[in-house]
């Protein structure tokens, strides 16, 4: 199996260290095209052979070709990749908002999936919602879904619409896990702690409260009642957060997401 990664970012790196970490595919068999040179140039310093530059005729020898790049870019990339694309050629696209009816429109191929992983991949522990048109093969299904398993875990949807809702939730949501650390290790900081001490303070609270939730059939809201004491330091926490109406925030947050989703297919 040949694989094209269009893309070598954030996603695109994780994907192809996943892959070969995995043993899903040969280093031989993973073609990079990337236009940005300083990136070029380091795939090939760290052993890859088929880097490129530019789309050529070494697209048309591939069995799947990945769409990490930004929703933005392909207006550039899309007239640029359509000559070298054939009709019965796989894509499986991880860019946010952008549809499969949109993507069936611009490239020479209906064969399309969808997925939206996000950036926990990088260490095996990403979670991934995909869908796929009606065109691909049940075995072409499972033949990506065991690629994307790579990367961690993984849900399909018949329905495209929830791949916005998947983006809003699971896509971004480890920026809301950082930004919600981020804000308890300057608290932290402010109470007197060195930068330090409040990292571990605040990571290892996060690590200790998700294993607990993994290993325990217990869910969130019965948790907090077990650490929130009768009138103790928890619940003074927490009628504060309900006076400032922190879940409506998150919860318009995550709304925000999905509409960008929306939008960002337009
Ligand atoms: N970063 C994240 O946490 C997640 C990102 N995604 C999606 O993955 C996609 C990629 O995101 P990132 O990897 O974070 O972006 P990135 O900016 O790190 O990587 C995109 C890469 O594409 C390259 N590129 C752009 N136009 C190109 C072209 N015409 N030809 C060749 N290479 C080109 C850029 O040079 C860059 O290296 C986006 O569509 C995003 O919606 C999905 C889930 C999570
Ligand atoms: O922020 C973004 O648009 C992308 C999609 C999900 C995570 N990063």
């Amino acid at each position: 199996m040949k694989i094209l990664i269009i893309g070598g970012g954030n996603m695109g790196k994780t994907y192809a260290d996943s892959f070969l970490a995995n043993h899903a595919i040969q280093k031989d068999d993973l073609y990079i095209l990337e236009h940005f040179e300083e990136k070029v140039n380091y795939f090939k310093s760290i052993g890859f052979k088929n880097v490129f530059f530019q789309p050529d005729e070494y697209i048309k020898a591939m069995d799947l070709i990945i769409l990490a790049i930004k929703p933005q870019d392909t207006q550039a990339l899309f007239p640029k990749i359509s000559p070298y694309i054939q009709e019965g050629q796989t894509v499986l696209s991880i860019m946010a908002g952008v549809r499969i009816e949109t993507l069936k429109k611009e490239l020479p191929t209906k064969k399309i999936v969808r997925a939206m992983p996000n950036l926990p991949a990088q260490i095996g522990m990403g979670m991934t919602g995909f869908t796929s048109a009606e065109e691909v093969s049940k075995e072409e299904v499972f033949n990506i879904q065991n690629l994307l398993n790579t990367t961690g875990k993984s849900l399909y949807f018949d329905d495209e619409s929830k791949l916005d809702a998947v983006t809003a939730i699971s896509g971004s949501g480890p920026a809301y896990v950082f930004y919600f650390m981020d804000a308890m290790i300057e608290t932290a900081m402010q109470m007197g702690f060195t930068k330090v001490q409040a990292e571990l303070l605040v990571e290892q609270t996060f690590m200790g409260a998700v294993h607990l939730l993994n290993i325990h059939n217990i869910s969130c809201k019965e948790w907090i009642a077990r650490v929130a004491s009768k009138g103790g330091t928890t619940e003074a926490a927490l009628v504060q957060f309900a006076n400032l109406k922190l879940s409506n925030a998150i919860q318009e947050g995550l709304k925000a997401a999905k509409q960008r989703a929306t939008e960002l297919g337009k």
